[in-house]
């Protein structure tokens, strides 16, 4: 079972990257059979050791931090002994709620983007940072995408949501609204809190594959918490190279799906309106929630 290959991204990187040269493995032969045999053969023991190293140090930070559904999902993908194999992956997702990861060689254009989350594929991104970016990559490498978002797919609320995040995201580029979804995606896919019994937990990819984000966001007093609010999530500008100074907060998935069914175009016209508001906003009456007491 061959993992599926976003071919013309590859074919489009390719020509970008061999031109800067700086091409990051070896696609010498722009073939998909090629690539998908050989992206994972590609990788070296030393990329291997790597992922393992990542793996184990996020893996520890995880009780008591992440949410229950990503650690459960997370164990039930046996990834921690080295770079997956995508087809695995895929074969156990399909089982549950019918996702496919698909290769890609790195960022894809928007559109390309949100027609595979329309259609339940996962873009996965093949590359792996090097040992100096050990805390810190500026764009997804295969950790992120597998560690931080594979795992929630799972959820059959979570797969939902973000099918149709996939088709919202069609209808906000023929809006011309990328921008608003691109937060909306950001404050929660990327950098979400769950609000649980035991208090606040982490769901967003960005953090649950950082080594030091993911105490700061639920610990620290320097960030905001705030309760979702889609149209406020909407409004607000976020960084993308520093810890986040505000996080938003849902109480689960449903709520996610439920708060993000509506039809967004009345929202996108009054936000078109207004001026963004700054990564650290607190508006009159906004709630800023308490954050969890230091982890022992
Ligand atoms: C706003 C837009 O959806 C977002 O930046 C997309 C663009 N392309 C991408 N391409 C890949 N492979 N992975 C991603 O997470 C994204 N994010
Ligand atoms: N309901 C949104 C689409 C969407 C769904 C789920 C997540 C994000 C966006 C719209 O009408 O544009
Ligand atoms: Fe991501």
């Amino acid at each position: 079972m061959n993992t599926v290959v976003d071919k013309a991204a590859f074919l489009q990187t390719l020509a970008e990257k061999s031109d800067s040269g700086s091409l990051r493995g070896d696609y010498s032969q722009a073939d998909e059979r090629y690539v998908v045999r050989q992206h994972w053969q590609a990788y070296t023991p030393q990329q291997h050791a790597l992922w393992r190293r990542l793996y184990q140090r996020q893996a520890r930070l995880l009780p008591g931090r992440a949410c229950d559904l990503f650690i459960e999902s997370l164990a039930r993908l046996n990834a921690g002994d080295g770079i997956p194999r995508f087809e695995q992956a895929t074969d156990a997702l399909r089982k549950a709620t019918g996702w496919e990861l698909v290769a890609v060689p790195g960022l894809v254009p928007e559109l390309t983007f949100f027609e595979h989350l329309a259609n339940r594929r996962f873009p996965v991104t093949v590359w792996l940072r090097e040992p100096h970016e050990f805390d810190y990559i500026v764009e997804p490498d295969v950790f992120h995408d597998f560690f931080g978002h594979v795992p929630l797919l799972f959820d059959p609320v979570f797969a939902e949501h973000l099918q149709e995040y996939g088709k919202g995201g069609l209808k906000a580029l023929r809006l011309d609204a990328l921008s608003c979804l691109a937060r909306l995606y950001w404050y929660t896919i990327e950098f979400g809190l769950m609000q649980t019994e035991q208090g606040l937990r982490v769901y967003g990819a960005g953090i649950l594959s950082s080594g030091g984000e993911i105490e700061h966001c639920l610990t620290s007093p320097a960030p905001r918490r705030i309760a979702l609010d889609v149209e406020r999530v909407m409004r607000t500008q976020y960084k993308i190279d520093s810890y986040q100074e505000t996080y938003f907060v849902i109480r689960d998935f449903r709520q996610l799906f439920d708060d993000t069914a509506p039809d967004f175009t009345p929202m996108y016209e009054r936000i078109r309106r207004q001026p963004a508001l700054p990564a650290n906003a607190l508006l009159p009456g906004e709630a800023d929630l308490p954050p969890n007491p230091p982890a022992d």
